[in-house]
């Protein structure tokens, strides 16, 4: 197999990465004799290069023209990331907001920002933390408001089997952690109740 089998994933040892995987499966006792699963190990290791791994981009922003300085919020952007503990998936959505300051961000760039920073092993909190301080950094707002909802399979799906469950986590910068108000209005522009009708 040619490491052209994970674009955007150059780190990646091909052959070891695979051996290893029909390691792992050997020693659980797992068999990859069947035609059906002789190549999972390749496929294990394609599937982690891939949730491990996002497209190349650009965080375009544009003039503030209009003076748009209230909150821009991108609701239920969809993720997926790797819980850093047990390597098993966790997923959710991401609500992001932003009080612009003199730039504001291409719309699609907070769903990327999401993106990118749950391409790695993560815990959801400093997941969340770092959305936020890339965006801070990046957009030089007055705040920056990131919510993530997941489940994490480790917790529904093993362990302790905590089906149905969901954790929530806040990571806030600048006025929208220290004015009361508009993280009020953030918080509840961010909740479920205020979806528009399917
Ligand atoms: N704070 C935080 N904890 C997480 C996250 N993902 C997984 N964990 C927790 O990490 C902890 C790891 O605890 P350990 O006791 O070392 O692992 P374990 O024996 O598999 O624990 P159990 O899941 O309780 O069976 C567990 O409590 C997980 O629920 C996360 O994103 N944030
Ligand atoms: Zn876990």
């Amino acid at each position: 197999m040619s490491a052209d089998f994970f674009p955007g994933s150059p780190g990646i040892d091909v052959n070891a990465a695979v051996q290893a995987a029909a390691d792992l499966l050997a020693a659980i006792g797992v068999s990859s004799d069947s035609e059906t699963a002789a190549r999972t190990p390749a496929r294990m290791v394609a599937g982690l290069a891939e949730m491990l791994s996002c497209p190349a981009w650009e965080f375009t922003t544009f003039p503030n023209r209009e003076g748009q300085h209230e909150l821009v919020l991108a609701r239920d952007v969809p993720f997926t990331s790797l819980c850093a503990h047990h390597l098993l998936p966790f997923s959710g959505v991401a609500h992001v907001g932003v009080l612009p300051g003199q730039r504001i961000a291409g719309l699609s760039k907070l769903a990327r920002t999401v993106e990118a920073f749950a391409a790695r092993m993560q815990v959801q909190e400093e997941l969340g933390q770092q959305i936020a301080s890339f965006l801070e950094e990046r957009l030089e707002c007055r705040g920056v408001g990131v919510i993530l909802a997941a489940e994490h399979l480790c917790m529904t799906r093993r362990g302790v089997r905590a089906q149905g469950s969901d954790t929530v986590t806040i990571a806030c910068r600048g006025d929208l952690r220290d004015d009361p108000v508009a993280r009020a209005e953030f918080l509840h522009l961010a909740a479920p109740q205020t979806r528009r009708a399917a």
